[in-house]
């Protein structure tokens, strides 16, 4: 990374125990987490459905951490209201989701949430460069999106390097974010290709509640 950002970690919900999600989200905010990561899937833009605006409505009070809500779902737009006005502080999608990123890029500001873009591991680099300076966040994936539990891609590694050093040079201070199969292993290294916000929902409830500070804190070293 740049060197200038500290390290953040931003636990996926979806690994935690849905049954009791409000606790889930409150035990790693104690546990250091700086960003919650809620991953809402549609059954249509990825194989699989997960949560909706009110749930994210339901477990705002639970935490003060910054709500990181990742939209896999298509259409954005109609959507992201209501994600705004149930908490959401982030909001990222994908640009294949619609046929106008920047105007949703413009819908998520203007509903007091800060925009980010997130790139799947086949969508080319190319496709940021238009709208670096009009985001707050990079999500980079480094699994297909849809699960969690799945393996890091390595090619992103490289996917990384490359929108950092672009990051430092046009949009300085944003997030770049990597999110799937983010371990004890992987994290040096998505850090060391220039990641700052490490996404891991495996990695941090692996262990049980008695191991989350540990988690958070094993990753954060990992820089
Ligand atoms: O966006 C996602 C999947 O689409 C999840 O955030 C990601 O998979 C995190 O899970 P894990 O750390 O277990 O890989
Ligand atoms: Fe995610």
């Amino acid at each position: 990374m740049s060197g200038k950002s500290p390290i953040k970690i931003a636990p996926s919900i979806l690994a935690s125990d849905f049954a009791k999600l409000g606790a889930e989200v409150r035990a790693i905010s104690d546990a250091g987490a700086d960003y919650i990561h809620v991953d809402v899937m549609d059954g249509h833009f990825v194989p699989n459905i997960t949560i909706g605006p009110d749930v994210v409505k339901a477990l705002r009070p639970h935490s003060e951490k910054t709500f990181d809500v990742h939209l896999m779902i298509s259409p954005v737009d109609l959507y992201i209201e209501a994600f705004a006005k149930a908490g959401a502080d982030i909001i990222s999608f994908h640009p294949e989701a619609g046929p106008h990123p920047h105007r949703t890029i413009q819908a998520i500001r203007a509903a007091g949430a800060k925009p980010g873009l997130a790139l799947n591991p086949g969508t080319p680099v190319e496709m940021l460069w238009p709208l670096l300076g009009d985001i707050d966040l990079v999500l980079v994936m480094s699994v297909n999106p849809g699960f969690g539990g799945q393996s890091f891609i390595e090619s992103q590694l490289k996917k990384i390097e490359i929108i950092r050093k672009r990051i430092d040079q046009e949009n300085p201070g944003i997030d770049l974010e990597v999110d799937g199969g983010i371990n004890f292993e992987t994290a040096p290294r998505a850090i060391a290709a220039g990641a700052n916000v490490l996404v891991a929902g495996t990695a941090t409830f692996k262990g049980g509640e008695a191991a989350y500070a540990r988690n958070i804190a094993t990753l954060r070293g990992a820089a």
